[in-house]
């Protein structure tokens, strides 16, 4: 997927971070219309609003459907910004098509969906309006990165992905979690695609919206996504994660955007520091593990079971304490040290197999 088109719509600075801003849902023509004149005002270009809402229980609202259709054909017509909406069946890709919509994106629980996805994919062949897929709910790399490939493979080339955190049972701070770690290998994957942040499903409060806007731009992706609404606490769905258009351009203006293609001495000296230390952790490493080998061959000559949980508990109980006095999050020293223990195992297994 290396020619891979970066999302442009005529007349619309490239520079980050392209936004698109607009409500949850799409309630009645003075609100879509409303909202949008002020984020139009705001300088905003894209309006999104959902017309299909894919509700988790039946009974609340599930969108106006079709009907919102000529409200967002208004909206261009009178503020002169592009519109977007989610679309999860091929009828929706055709009535959305059909109105004029210049933007589509694909919700998670569809994403999830690979048969919904296939048919979504077929019903965009031959067109080349731009798609936004916004990751599964559970944290499923590949699954998302085949929603985006069965795009792909219909033709589309402005493909972009949506970042909208995971489902989790903890719900203490975040709405979804947002396991950077997720998107983080997605670029490195596909490093050409472009990645949005949907700050408002991550942290489902609207407080939480500028700072996860902040990291997302510190970690260079190329837009954002963002709920807002003239009268957020009355919206139909979303309220606590919908903001003013007033508030939504505030936060963008204050967001620090840094430039990526700064590198300069002081950096390369940096980096090459980092590259010396990672020297000597590879050199300590193998150190460990030849270490661990001859306590295999002990175990072996005195017929002892490789994996010793007593030690490894303390081992990792002793370590995380002190990474975290060191100023490290206990949790990584965690997982730091389960995976030289994985491989510390698999030596000393290899050595009561010789
Ligand atoms: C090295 C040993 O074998 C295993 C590997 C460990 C390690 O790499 O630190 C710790 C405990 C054991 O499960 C040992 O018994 O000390």
């Amino acid at each position: 997927m290396n020619d891979i088109q970066p999302i442009t719509l005529p007349g619309i600075d490239p520079r980050r971070p392209l936004v698109i801003a607009g409500p949850c849902s799409a309630e009645t023509e003075e609100q879509v219309l409303g909202t949008a004149r002020s984020l139009a005002a705001e300088g905003i270009r894209i309006c999104r609003a959902g017309l299909w809402k894919p509700r988790t229980k039946p009974g609340g609202f599930e969108g106006v459907g079709e009907a919102g259709i000529a409200w967002l054909q208004r909206v261009k017509r009178e503020t002169g910004m592009y519109t977007s909406t989610e679309v999860a069946t091929r009828e929706h890709v055709a009535t959305a098509l059909k109105g004029g919509v210049d933007l589509l994106w694909i919700g998670a629980r569809t994403a999830a969906n690979p048969f919904a996805m296939q048919e979504i994919a077929d019903a965009l062949r031959g067109t080349d309006v731009p798609v936004l897929v916004k990751n599964p709910v559970s944290p499923d790399l590949e699954l998302w990165i085949g929603a985006i490939e069965r795009i792909y493979n219909a033709g589309i080339r402005r493909i972009g992905a949506i970042h909208r955190g995971f489902t989790s049972i903890d719900k203490s701070l975040y709405r979804n979690h947002p396991m950077w770690a997720i998107p983080i290998e997605l670029h490195r994957r596909l490093p050409r695609l472009p990645i949005f942040c949907d700050p408002s499903h991550i942290g489902g409060k609207r407080e939480l919206i500028a700072p996860l806007s902040q990291q997302a731009m510190d970690l260079g992706f190329d837009g954002l996504i963002i709920e807002a609404h003239c009268s957020p606490d009355c919206a139909w769905s979303d309220k606590a994660q919908q903001v003013t258009p007033e508030a939504l351009a505030y936060i963008i203006r204050n967001l620090v955007i840094r430039d990526e293609s700064i590198t300069t001495e002081s950096l390369t000296e940096l980096r090459s520091q980092i590259d010396k230390l990672d020297d000597q952790l590879l050199e300590l490493l193998s150190r460990r593990m030849r270490v661990s080998r001859d306590i295999g061959q002990y175990k072996k000559e005195h017929n002892m079971p490789v994996l010793q949980t007593q030690r490894y508990e303390e081992l990792l109980a002793r370590r995380a304490g002190q990474a975290g006095q060191m100023g490290m999050d206990r949790e990584f020293m965690r997982t730091v040290l389960q995976a030289i223990h994985e491989e510390s195992i698999r030596q000393q297994m290899e050595v009561l197999g010789k």
